[in-house]
């Protein structure tokens, strides 16, 4: 397992104009992934048309992205590669992860999102698994903030309270309630229109110290 988690690097040079080229791809294939499930017919074909139209159109003139700054622009690692931030709930450049904002860092951590469709398990409602893992991510980011390495995910219970809208905000807050040697436990919950949804707890571990100073989970 890598120390970086979902962090892997790739050989070719990227300009900030790729990285804006990527992220606004993403959001394409977002908004195609809600068309083909709500669409049928000739609406479906106007969807997809458009959304092919609105790729061609950020290739084939280089000023259409100009105004747009990557959420997250290029760096490099220790060996001058493009690291690719690849999370499927955070990166922006990843179609899979969903529209979300990142309302605050430190003890407690939030970020705030509207799901469409393409989440949807019973009618309207978010699917659980997927519950699991945005509650897995923010509680990974508290620890994340309160610590100084990477850790990992060993046990995390989730509390199915009462379902999770769609197509209305979430707050998704996540915070550390205690630290001891490489274990961090945290806490948090999805809360919709005030009322707490789902929650969770969990317990986060950091790898054992190599030989070399580095964390490795291997
Ligand atoms: C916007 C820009 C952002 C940029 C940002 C970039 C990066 C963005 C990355 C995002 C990332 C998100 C990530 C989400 C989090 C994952 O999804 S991580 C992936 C899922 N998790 C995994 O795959 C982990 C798999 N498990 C493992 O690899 C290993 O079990 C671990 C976690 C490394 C721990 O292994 P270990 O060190 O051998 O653990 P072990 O010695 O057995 O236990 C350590 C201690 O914990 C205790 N312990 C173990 N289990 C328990 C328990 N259940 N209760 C209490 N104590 C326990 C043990 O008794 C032991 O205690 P001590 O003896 O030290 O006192």
């Amino acid at each position: 397992m890598s120390d970086l988690l979902d962090v892997d690097s790739r050989p070719a040079p990227e300009s900030s104009e790729d990285s804006a080229l990527a992220e606004y791809v993403a959001e394409v294939c977002r908004r195609l992934s809600a068309g083909l499930l709500r669409e049928t017919g000739d609406d479906l074909r106007s969807v997809v048309a458009a959304e092919v139209r609105s790729v061609q159109w950020a290739l084939e003139d280089p000023a259409a992205l100009r105004d747009r700054v990557p959420v997250h622009p290029p760096r490099l690692d220790h060996r001058g590669r493009v690291r690719m931030f690849t999370n499927p709930v955070l990166s922006q450049r990843n179609p899979l992860a969903p529209p979300l904002t990142h309302v605050s860092d430190g003890d407690e951590c939030e970020f705030r999102v509207t799901l469409p469709l393409q989440y949807q398990g019973p009618r309207n409602m978010l699917h659980g698994g997927y519950v699991g893992v945005l509650l897995d991510d923010v509680l990974w980011y508290a620890v994340r903030h309160a610590s100084t390495g990477i850790s990992f995910t060993r046990e995390l219970t989730v509390t199915y309270e009462r379902p999770v809208p769609l197509f209305e905000e979430l707050r998704i807050v996540g915070r550390v309630v205690e630290a001891e040697g490489r274990k961090t436990f945290a806490e948090g919950e999805i809360v919709a229109g005030g009322q707490v949804c789902a929650r969770a707890t969990g317990l986060w571990i950091a790898p054992k110290p190599r030989r070399d100073g580095h964390g490795s989970a291997g």
